[in-house]
């Protein structure tokens, strides 16, 4: 039996430079959500490639950033946690449309924390988003910089986006992964649960539909998931932290969240390969986020089910 490169990959860097995108490409199906706001990812999501000779599982970690809420520091300590279990780290950084050409504070301050908690992991520097640079020689200097201040295992430009470089990338990995047996049969893509994903596509679409003021104060949760019917029926609450938020986000005549459920359900539907029926209900729920209460109600802390544990429906907009 031919040996396997096996093995656990955290994708770890600053918020929005692109690891959901990234993991997304390189998995060929869409599971990580993406947005043009920071810190779009809050959980680790599992997505698995096999190859005929290697096995990667991924973790996609919520960026890292300075702390300023309790879901803050919460996403800070999976992403260092994720980057202490993995085999190899992926740390992804991205360019601007003219290259500065050092190593950012930030980025360097994260490097640090890496190695402080994981000395041994290897480490692959991913830098993204090259397809915005126009003289591609400025990227020589930013690979210098970065060269020097880490001792990376290799260092990849890459372009998420339009798959470009992405084998490069696999192929490093692979050759830093142990050899073992597969952890996964060969046709898993994920292992997080159905309902995590219906939540988390409703969660894209609404980081889509709506501006900066909402995003980060929205939580969604599937109350319940009903398969008994001919068509599956989810119903989900989406939590938001003001009165005003549920205005924008329901829109006029519920014309926002109309447009975000269909765009969730045809993913959910491309997902199952089948038709189903989603009710959404947006409810105003104060501050959730900073509180241990609020975040466990939110499936963020104690699992990643995000079914919420029975509450009144104190606010509700049903579509
Ligand atoms: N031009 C360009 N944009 C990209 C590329 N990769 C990702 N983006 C964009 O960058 C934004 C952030 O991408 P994400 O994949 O959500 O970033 P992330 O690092 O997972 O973000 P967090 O979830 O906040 O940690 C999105 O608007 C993407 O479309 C790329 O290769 N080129």
């Amino acid at each position: 039996m031919p040996h396997l490169r096996v093995g656990t990959v955290a994708l770890v860097g600053r918020p929005n430079v692109g690891k959901s995108t990234l993991l997304n490409a390189m998995l060929g199906e869409r599971i990580a959500i993406v947005s043009h706001h920071p810190q779009t990812t809050r959980d680790r999501i599992l997505g698995v490639l096999t190859q005929p000779d290697a096995q990667f599982v991924f973790l996609d970690t919520p960026g890292l950033h300075a702390a300023k809420s309790k879901l803050g520091a919460r996403m800070n300590h999976e992403a260092r946690e994720a980057a202490r279990d993995a085999d190899v780290v992926v740390f992804v950084t991205s360019v601007g449309v003219e290259p500065a050409p050092g190593v950012g504070r930030f980025d360097a301050a994260l490097l640090g924390q890496i190695r402080d908690a994981s000395p041994k992991t290897p480490v692959v520097l991913v830098i993204n988003k090259v397809d915005r640079v126009a003289d591609k020689s400025a990227l020589i200097a930013v690979l210098q910089a970065y060269a020097e201040a880490f001792p990376f295992a290799a260092l990849v430009p890459i372009s998420a986006k339009k798959h470009d470089g992405l084998e490069r990338v696999l192929s490093e990995v692979k050759k830093l992964l142990p050899e073992d047996q597969p952890l996964y049969e060969a046709d898993t893509l994920t292992d997080r649960p159905l309902r995590f994903l219906v939540a988390e596509f409703v969660r894209e679409q609404i980081l889509r539909a709506t501006r900066e003021e909402v995003p980060h104060g929205v939580a969604v949760v599937v109350d319940r998931f009903d398969e008994s019917g001919k068509v599956p029926k989810i119903e989900l609450s989406v939590h938001v932290d003001r009165e005003g938020h549920k205005k924008i986000l329901v829109g006029k005549q519920g014309a926002v969240l109309k447009e975000v459920g269909s765009r969730a359900r045809a993913r959910v539907e491309a997902l199952m390969g089948r038709q189903v029926h989603l009710a959404i209900w947006v409810r105003v729920t104060p501050g959730w986020y900073e509180s241990d209460r609020g975040l466990r109600e939110m499936g963020y802390i104690g699992g990643a089910d995000t079914t919420a544990p029975e509450r009144g429906r104190d606010s509700e907009d049903p579509r």
